[in-house]
């Protein structure tokens, strides 16, 4: 069945926003993460070639999918994780509420076997999910 994680962030306003970043550039090792942030709207996600950070522009009520570590992994880079950042505000605090859906600690993640086509060799060794875990 898998876990979820519910996660609660409050960043405060910040008087020295040139050395500071919020949330800084990662990927979430979750299956998909499902992020709603308020409106002040400070979340980039990094372009899929690389080199370009892209504002996520806050839609009120709507949810933002993000890939994570462990659905590139079983699907064998199908889909790829997404990497994603939080700039500095000055004046306004921020919240988001991110819900990270995983696997179980004691399962087994690697690339699904039932959708690799004939030939297709696993870009990912298995590896038990308590092992690749550093979230906790
Ligand atoms: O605050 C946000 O919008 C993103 C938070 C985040 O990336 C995380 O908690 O993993
Ligand atoms: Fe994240």
């Amino acid at each position: 069945m898998g876990t979820m994680k519910i996660n609660i962030n409050y960043y405060p306003p910040c008087p020295n926003p040139n050395i500071t970043i919020r949330a800084h550039r990662h990927c979430d090792e979750s299956c998909i993460t499902l992020l709603f942030q308020d409106d002040t709207g400070d979340l980039y996600v990094l372009g899929t070639k690389g080199d370009n950070w892209i504002h996520v522009n806050p839609i009120k009520g709507a949810l933002e999918v993000n890939i994570g570590d462990l659905l590139q992994i079983m699907s064998n880079d199908r889909y790829k994780r997404i990497e994603h950042c939080v700039a500095v505000d000055l004046s306004r605090a921020r919240i988001s509420v991110p819900l990270f859906v995983n696997a179980n600690l004691d399962s087994v993640i690697g690339p699904f076997s039932q959708i690799m086509k004939d030939g297709e060799k696993p870009v990912y060794k298995p590896v038990l999910h308590s092992d690749y875990w550093d979230y906790f």
